[in-house]
């Protein structure tokens, strides 16, 4: 059974995502955005960044998947849904719900740059250093947050949880 405590409430997590927004619309002022969502985690997180986002910008959705239903990363990532369209030329952001060992962005980024995009951005919303195996450079980060189990807001457990509007942390076992 999960004993859940809540790490990071929906109104901080939501005052953060304005800010994030802010910060990449001047980043991008005169240019036109591709959020790229990582399914299906990154879902929450994208519907409420791309809110904030002033600029004109596309919508893609691209699924990978590292998990499976456990706990660690298996090291084999699959890409289950690529893109619709082309990236030649565009500027692309990645919008992610989580870096953990950092496998999944590492694995997605460069295969991405060999498609010849303007440039290539990672945004994600929250950040585990402490587990990292592949070193990935992130661009803008929500929250760096210890190294436990989390859930909620996109983030799951066996597939569930991930409709908390909150980020919690197992205390259980
Ligand atoms: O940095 P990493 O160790 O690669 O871990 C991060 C990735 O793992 C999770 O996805 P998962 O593969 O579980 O699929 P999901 O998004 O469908 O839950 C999470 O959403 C990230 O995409
Ligand atoms: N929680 C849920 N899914 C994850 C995590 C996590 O801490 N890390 C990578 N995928
Ligand atoms: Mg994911």
């Amino acid at each position: 059974m999960l004993k859940l405590e809540t790490l990071i409430a929906e109104q901080d997590l939501q005052r953060r995502i304005e800010e994030l927004g802010a910060q990449i619309s001047k980043d991008y002022e005169g240019k036109e955005i591709i959020m790229l969502c990582v399914l299906k985690g990154g879902v929450m997180f994208m519907t409420d960044l791309s809110k904030r986002v002033t600029v004109p910008m596309k919508m893609e959705f691209m699924a990978v998947s590292s998990y499976g239903d456990e706990y660690k990363s298996s090291g084999i990532v699959k890409i289950i849904k690529d893109l619709d369209e082309p990236i030649d030329g565009k500027d692309v952001l990645i919008v992610e719900d989580i870096i953990d060992s950092g496998r999944t962005l590492s694995y997605l980024k460069n295969i991405l740059e060999g498609r010849n995009p303007n440039s290539i951005k990672i945004c994600t919303l929250l950040d585990k250093p402490d587990q990292r195996v592949v070193d990935v450079e992130v661009d803008y980060v929500g929250f760096t947050i210890p190294d436990s189990f989390v859930i909620g807001y996109g983030l799951d457990y066996h597939q569930l949880y991930r409709n908390l509007p909150y980020i919690a942390v197992n205390k259980g076992e």
